[in-house]
């Protein structure tokens, strides 16, 4: 085990010093692209500055017989765009796969002062990290690499699951961490069928009711209401990434024509301490960069209550409601997002600045 002496050293020789804080960057899309298909990669370029991260995924969704072709696109990529205010990340392949060694020995020599993240998949537990840790770390110091590439876990697997807070502090590399629900699904022997989202079956229903002559009517309507199959798992993520200071993500929804869902699965998770979730096609990414921004009333609210608290302690009356220092502080998170947020996107920041105080 690492000492807490340890923790921050390199762990190579000439390998960047590792980062004692993850950036606060705006992520509230992580968009997907293959970038060895012709049609997607011409439009990165094109999409610089219009969603918050641009990730070149090398795994699943990606031919087996087509992984050189993406890993060559994504070298290309990564020399040709400048990148501007938009992240650029990469999925690699999955560390038992016969592709993954040399994604990262290709990636970081060709591109590694270009990537911000690379997203690990399938992560199982600290050993995991630790082996990237150790690579890039030998990689970066090789290449005369001056920043850190940060790493990502997907959470996609049970065992996964259980060891969520020892993957979260495993390394201080670790950015975040993002659900995988089709993977993990299977791993867990779930008997659903679908990319994320809920499932119509995964229900609880309404108590019968009760008969005059006694006992209970169970052939009449009762209202069903669904439930969400991921709060548990989302539940876990969010409190070890906010445990060891590093940030939580959704992951994908499938249905890309279901819009209104997404949405729905979207906000779920950004009311419940998520920054972003994954983008899959382009229509997505209009849907995450709404639902991860605090909305203008939100931000209006949160400074009334800061300003009507003053130095932040007591308790006030507002609008019928008690304030207190911990209502200040959830108002502040909310401030603060805006804020980051505002700096990186002028039409956001022109709402967020026409806001009135009553
Ligand atoms: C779903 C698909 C096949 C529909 O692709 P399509 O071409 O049939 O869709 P379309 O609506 O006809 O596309 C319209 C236009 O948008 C383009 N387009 C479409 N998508 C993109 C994109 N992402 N980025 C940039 N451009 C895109 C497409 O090329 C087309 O261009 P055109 O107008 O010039 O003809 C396609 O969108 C796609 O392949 N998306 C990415 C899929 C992906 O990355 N999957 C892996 C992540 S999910 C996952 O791995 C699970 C997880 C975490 O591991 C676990 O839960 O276990
Ligand atoms: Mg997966």
């Amino acid at each position: 085990m690492r000492t807490a002496k340890d923790f921050f050293a390199p762990l190579a020789v000439g390998a960047p010093a590792p980062v004692r804080e993850i950036p606060a960057r705006p992520s509230r899309a992580i968009h997907f692209f293959d970038p060895g298909n012709p049609k997607m990669a011409a439009k990165v370029p094109e999409m610089v500055g219009t969603v918050d991260v641009l990730l070149g995924n090398l795994e699943d969704a990606v031919k087996a017989e087509n992984k050189e072709i993406s890993r060559e696109g994504l070298v290309k990529i990564g020399q040709e765009t400048d990148f501007g205010p938009t992240q650029f990340w990469t999925r690699i392949n999955s560390l038992d796969s016969p592709w993954v060694l040399d994604d990262l020995t290709t990636l970081v020599p060709a591109i590694g002062h270009k990537l911000d993240v690379i997203m690990v998949p399938k992560v199982q537990g600290a050993e995991d990290i630790h082996y990237v840790d150790r690579l890039l770390a030998q990689l970066e110091a090789k290449a005369g690499i001056t920043k850190p590439i940060l790493i990502h876990a997907i959470l996609e697997t049970a065992r996964g699951v259980a060891n969520v807070e020892e993957i979260c502090g495993a390394s201080p590399r670790m950015q975040g961490i993002s659900l995988g629900p089709a993977d993990l699904a299977a791993d867990r022997r779930m008997k659903t069928t679908r990319v994320g989202g809920g499932h119509p079956g995964y229900l609880v229903r309404q108590d019968a009711a009760p008969l005059a002559e006694g006992g209970y009517d169970f052939t009449g309507q009762r209202a069903i209401f669904q439930q969400d199959l991921w709060h548990y798992t989302m539940a876990r993520m969010v409190d070890a990434c906010a445990m060891h200071g590093i940030y939580a993500y959704y992951g994908p929804f499938g249905d890309i024509k279901d819009t209104v869902a997404c949405e729905d699965q979207f906000r779920n998770a950004f009311l419940m301490g998520c920054v972003g979730a994954w983008s899959l096609h382009p229509v997505q990414i209009k849907i995450a960069n709404q639902v991860f921004s605090p909305s203008v009333e939100d931000v209006k609210h949160a400074r009334r209550v800061i300003a009507a608290m003053g130095d932040g302690t007591g308790a006030v009356m507002l609008d019928g409601k008690m304030e207190d220092d911990a209502s200040v502080k959830q108002c502040k998170v909310m401030v603060d997002l805006a804020e980051e947020l505002a700096a990186i996107d002028p039409e956001l920041k022109a709402r967020y600045d026409a806001i009135v105080l009553d």
